[in-house]
């Protein structure tokens, strides 16, 4: 029996997008809430069947200015809890300083090597997993400089790779660009263009896990 790939959506819309541009054969999308918390909970009960090889958590994102443009797909190199710590005078400590445990988790490279592969034109780059979507350019500034390698945010991967890692499956996460990040303008977003991107990019995750 050759196990499917699962791919954790936010929602129901991703979720039928992947659909969309994939072979029910082998690849299984569900969605199971936003915010990494429901990403987290719903990828472990799904996991628990042992029914999947692999685990991607796939998307719409916020892609940072200059790095990842509105329509296109990124490839996470690593996922990152960017919110998961403490502030200071001093600045934003991480979880590892406090000594509390991790905040970043990396794709699986074999995976990711498919992935980029399968998806030439992907950008390949951190995704944060942030519980609130940046909503003013103070924040995207500050979160662009903490992290110089991010190219989006989402709210769901690092909660997908922590369950991915607890039952010892390969990760990886894959966005496609609905807005940019910064000043909250809903009259930006591009939902449209992104679960396009978001079904193009699906049709190539099999060819990639295999
Ligand atoms: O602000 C609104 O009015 C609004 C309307 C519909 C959806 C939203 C969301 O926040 C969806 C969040 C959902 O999509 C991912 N996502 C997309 N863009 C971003 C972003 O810039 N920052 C963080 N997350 C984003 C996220 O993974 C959620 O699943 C808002």
């Amino acid at each position: 029996m050759t196990y499917p790939l699962l791919v954790v959506t936010a929602v129901a819309a991703e979720a039928d997008a992947v659909r969309a541009g994939s072979d029910p054969r082998n690849v299984a999308a569900e969605p199971v809430g936003v915010g990494p918390a429901a990403a987290a909970a719903g990828t472990a009960r799904l996991l628990a069947t042992g029914h999947y090889r692999a685990v991607i958590s796939a998307g719409i994102a916020g892609g940072f200015p200059g790095r990842a443009p509105v329509g296109g797909t990124v490839l996470g190199t690593r996922s990152i809890a960017a919110d998961l710590g403490a502030e200071s005078p001093e600045g934003f400590l991480p979880i590892e300083e406090l000594g509390f445990g991790r905040s970043v988790l990396a794709a699986d490279p074999v995976l990711l090597k498919g992935l980029l592969a399968a998806l030439p034109e992907a950008i390949a780059g951190d995704v944060l997993t942030l519980a609130t979507v940046t909503g003013t350019a103070a924040t995207a500034d500050a979160l662009a400089a903490r992290f110089p390698q991010a190219v989006a945010e989402a709210m769901e991967g690092f909660g997908v790779a922590t369950a991915a890692a607890g039952a010892g499956l390969p990760f990886a996460e894959l966005r496609t660009i609905s807005n940019p990040i910064g000043p909250r303008d809903r009259d930006a977003w591009r939902l449209k263009e992104a679960f396009t991107a978001l079904s193009t990019a699906s049709g190539a995750l099999w060819t990639a896990c295999g």
